[in-house]
């Protein structure tokens, strides 16, 4: 079954799915029978013996488990043990790996679930202690209702994480057994439970020592005194033993999987892609060479930006340096075809560290701007927070001393009158919360509109390698989910970090040394519960969010897909697309509903753990009222000052949450400001533009990856010349015009114009003098005027309405648009319904030639046309373009026969060269024999009545 998620799980049979409860019911009866029998009456036997015993329970779990396993060999969680796979052509090291990787798994997986079941059985156990005391004799009767207590609270939550975890399961019994999270998500839980039980039992057993005084026997129960807590420290410190295993076996559960191509497959793809997890040593390896490039990413962090309106001195700085470093070795480094260790590049992995530090400075960089004004507004409303949580921590202690002075009404007044002001306070303080926060939230958009703009051009500047190997959408898409966070973060920063930290601080001040000195500890376990489990459940999600956001990738790519609707039409490949659409919101959604899950058990768990310290509190208040120490309105304080210092408690934990959040979304904006761009513009270029528009290639090699696809390519064009270049099918000729236009750089050799190397250039004034009509036409859903118009968008959209007229006319489009209802005005839509083909065609002709560019290149522009049509725009186009520098792409000959010069390309070469006459008088020339091939295909064709 496919999981994206899973550890190499295998799809699970009704019957391993028994086989997982088998064990666990096994060693659950004989935990209890043990327990039982130990500690029942008719056998008796002494504490100590019974205290040797619960000693060793744990390690009888962990035999019995490790014995049950050998039986079934390996069939512990419904994985396989691994098979000695067919060697064929696999290479031995690698598939030794893998099987290294399986046992880690395995191992894993097994210690897991023996921990699980020592847990379970503690809890069994730790009832039957219970039941035990409550069946001795001797037990005090002071105790007995202790006990009783005891006994049902424990069968209570025995029943309730039973259902729970039956119910967790039973979906996933049904579907796959072991996806991550529910591996994690009970024995997590079964930890905060074995926990609260074991401080039950401690607490039990004391009291029944206590109880049961000077007793002989009972004296010698010390054993069982040291054990208890032995156990406990057992029960905290096994689980972070496990995790500490967990990570550094690094079997990749949860590894982060940033996305890539690889990894963006439809889910049932996803599952293959689990295997190539790598082995510690391999991912050790992947982490020093991630460290490494974050060392570089971070000692270069002006890549990307350079045309943001944020750029500031200092990526400046960096950014000449790298410029004038690619200047030095233009030529050779820039765009070397990429050797095969760039091609396996591993995704960079941020520290925490290193996230944080660069996310501060690009807020600040971003907020610096901000209004002094609402600089001074937010810090007022910030250090309001403040004063405010001070104000309320108040409100319980006048409470109290109100109740206190009702028993002498000359002092209930005033205390009335304290406790009456301070509780207006807070409720005035309620109410305009919502105002104050939703007046953070407004100062903030500008920041997020910055953002915004500035994500937008970091993506607009990167490298056309970037543009079209990836996907524009998602990282759209991912730049705005960060923003999202950001903006969040900043919120709960500005508006409650602050406030709730001070509340924290004054609350535990307050409990401990205002109130009673005993509930020191009782305020800083909360504390710690929440600072254990932020360690433990963490880590998880974040990484299940590195796994969703792969999942998001996918889907967004599928929502990509529609854009190509009319092939998806043509192929009728509707259901193909419907499908991996499916499969990829499937996966999304079963990842939710994990991730879901888990911050509800963290919510339950947090809820169970509040509560039990509320409890033992009230407790403990109880008994010192009993001593006489406490009076009844000191239990009031305490129960109104509890939920004022654990809800900033509560609050810290939704911090870790959102950091989270933010280290995701944050981590995939760094990942993107850090993808290398390519093509740079020097930092010390003067301001240049084309003159003459004079083309020199001089020794060019290039290639788009380990292939070159032009080898040492040099040829000139003279200014105001027509050169035409011809060659088969993907030879490289549209490369010559990226390549002019410095869309890639080239790997060896150089080009210039009118004399100037086009890397010494600004990109903005290369191209600002070309005019471009390429093969693929692109198409604005806008109005038609808007489409022809748009060819002089870098000089503003100067292009007059007659201007547009005139170059659709020569396009020999102009009387199809006027037939047109609206004539130039006509809304054009993204489909080919109210323009053929063709029709877009000479669209996009006029739209190159309103620009009037000193250079033009046209790349198979007339390919669409007829014949008819394409000679009258032919002669059109040779017409505006005398004087200009030209530079034509053609399959169909008879169009070039006027150039100057013809460059024949093949293999990556200049073959041939000179004018029509000049190539056709080359005997066996390859001109020359294209040229009959293409006469005979046409005479062909006119014999056979084609045309
Ligand atoms: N962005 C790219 N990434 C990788 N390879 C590319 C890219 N663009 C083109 N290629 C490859 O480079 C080679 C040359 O492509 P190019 O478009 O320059 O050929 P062409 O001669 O213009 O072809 P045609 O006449 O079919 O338009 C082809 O093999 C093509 O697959």
């Amino acid at each position: 079954m496919a999981d994206t998620m899973g550890v190499a799980t295998q799809s699970p049979s009704p019957q391993a799915a028994t086989k997982v409860w088998r064990p666990l019911v096994e060693y659950a009866a004989s935990g209890l029978v043990l327990a039982l029998v130990a500690r029942g009456t008719p056998v008796a036997i002494g504490y100590r013996q019974l205290s040797y015993l619960e000693g060793l329970l744990p390690i009888l779990a962990l035999i019995h488990v490790m014995l049950w396993r050998r039986r079934r060999g390996h069939h512990m969680v419904a994985l396989e043990k691994p098979k000695k796979k067919d060697t064929g052509t696999k290479d031995k090291a690698k598939e030794d790996a893998e099987i290294r990787k399986e046992y880690q798994v395995l191992w894993v997986t097994l210690a897991h679930k023996s921990l699980w079941f020592i847990y379970v059985a503690l809890l069994l156990e730790s009832i039957a202690i219970n039941v035990s005391f409550l069946l001795d004799s001797e037990t005090s009767t002071t105790w007995r209702p202790w006990m009783r207590l005891g006994v049902q609270f424990q069968a209570g939550l025995a029943v309730t994480w039973a259902a729970h975890y039956l119910q967790l399961h039973a979906a996933e019994i049904a579907t796959t057994v072991t996806t991550r999270s529910s591996l994690w998500a009970p024995w997590s839980q079964a930890w905060s439970l074995a926990i609260i039980f074991h401080g039950l039992e401690v607490y039990n057993t004391l009291r029944a020592r206590h109880a049961t005084g000077g007793d002989a026997e009972l004296a010698n129960h010390w054993l069982l005194g040291i054990l208890a807590p032995v156990k406990l420290g057992v029960a905290v410190a096994a689980p972070l033993v496990y995790v500490t295993v967990m990570r550094s076996v690094r079997v990749g559960y949860f590894s982060p999987e940033p996305a890539t191509e690889a990894k963006a497959v439809p889910t049932d793809e996803a599952t293959d892609k689990v295997q190539d997890i790598p082995t510690g040593v391999e991912q050790g390896k992947a982490e020093v060479a991630a460290e490494k490039q974050t060392v570089e990413a971070n000692s270069n962090p002006a890549e990307a930006g350079t045309t943001g309106e944020t750029t500031d001195s200092t990526k400046h700085a960096t950014s000449e340096t790298e410029s004038s470093k690619a200047d030095t070795t233009a030529g050779s480094q820039t765009a070397k075809p990429a050797t095969k260790e760039e091609e396996e590049k591993k995704p960079v992995v941020y520290s925490v560290f290193t996230l944080f530090r660069r996310v501060i400075l690009l807020v600040y960089e971003l907020a610096l701007p901000i209004d002094r004004s609402l600089a001074v507004r937010l810090a007022v409303r910030w250090l309001f927070g403040i004063v405010s949580r001070w104000i309320e921590s108040f409100e319980p202690l006048y409470y109290k001393a109100f109740l206190a002075s009702l028993t002498t009404p000359a002092r209930a007044f005033p205390a009335l009158i304290r406790y009456a002001v301070v509780n207006a306070f807070t409720q005035v303080e309620q109410v305009t919360i919502q105002s104050r926060h939703m007046a953070v939230q407004n100062s903030l958009t500008y920041f997020t509109a910055r953002a915004r703009i500035y994500i937008y051009n970091v993506i607009q500047s990167k490298s056309m390698r970037f543009h079209t190997a990836s996907h524009r959408v998602s990282a759209a898409h991912r730049g705005d989910l960060a923003v999202a966070a950001l903006d969040q973060f900043l919120q709960i920063i500005l508006f409650r970090l602050g406030a709730d930290l001070f509340g924290i601080v004054i609350g535990v001040y307050q409990y401990s040394w205002v109130f009673n000195a005993y509930f020191t500890p009782l305020s800083l376990a909360y504390g710690l519960v929440s600072i254990l489990r932020r360690n433990v459940y963490g880590p998880m999600r974040t990484k299940l969010r590195f796994v969703t956001r792969n999942t998001d990738d996918t889907v967004g790519k599928c929502m990509d897909d529609l854009n190509q609707i009319e092939t998806i039409r043509e192929f009728a490949s509707e259901a193909f697309h419907s499908k991996k659409y499916r499969n990829a919101l499937r996966s999304k959604t079963r990842q939710q509903q994990y991730g879901t899950r888990a911050l509800r058990i963290l919510d339950q768990v947090l809820d169970i753990v509040t509560r039990i310290l509320f409890c033992i509190g009230v407790i403990m208040c109880l008994h010192f009222m009993r001593q006489g120490t406490m009076q009844p309105t000191d239990v009031m304080f305490y129960m109104s000052h509890f939920i004022m210092t654990y809800r900033p408690l509560k609050f810290l934990v939704e911090l870790n949450y959102e950091l989270q959040t933010l280290y995701i979304r944050c981590h995939d904006l760094l990942e993107l400001i850090d993808e290398p761009v390519e093509v740079k513009d020097p930092a010390d270029a003067a301001p240049w533009q084309i003159t003459r528009g004079a083309i020199e290639f001089q020794n060019v090699s290039f290639g788009y990856d380990t292939k070159l696809i032009l080898k040492n390519v040099t040829f000139s064009v003279p200014a105001g010349t027509t050169t035409a270049i011809v060659g088969k099918t993907g030879e490289g000729k549209s490369t010559l015009f990226d390549l002019l236009a410095r869309f890639y750089d080239v790997a060896e050799g150089s080009i210039t114009i009118d004399g100037m190397d086009v890397r010494h250039v600004k990109q903005a004034d290369l191209r600002r003098d070309m005019a471009i009509v390429p093969q693929t036409h692109t198409r604005m859903v806008t109005s038609i005027l808007f489409n022809i118009q748009y060819g002089t968008a870098a000089y503003g959209l100067t292009a007059t309405r007659e201007e547009v007229e005139e170059a659709a006319k020569r396009a020999r489009i102009h009387d199809r648009i006027m037939q047109m209802p609206q004539g130039y005005d006509t809304k054009l839509d993204y489909s080919t319904s109210n323009l053929s083909g063709g029709e877009w065609q000479r669209l996009t002709i006029a739209r190159g030639l309103v620009r009037k560019g000193k250079i033009v290149m046209l790349d198979e522009a007339t390919s669409a046309l007829d014949i008819i049509t394409e000679r009258e725009v032919q002669r059109e186009l040779a017409d505006c373009t005398r004087g200009t520098t030209c530079l034509i792409i053609a399959h169909r000959l008879p169009t070039i026969i006027h150039a100057d010069q013809i460059l024949v390309l093949s293999d990556g070469q200049i073959v041939e060269r000179g004018n029509h006459a000049e190539l056709m008088a080359i005997p066996g020339g390859v001109f020359k024999k294209m040229w009959k091939d293409q006469l005979k295909e046409k005479e062909k064709e006119i014999a056979d009545g084609i045309i």
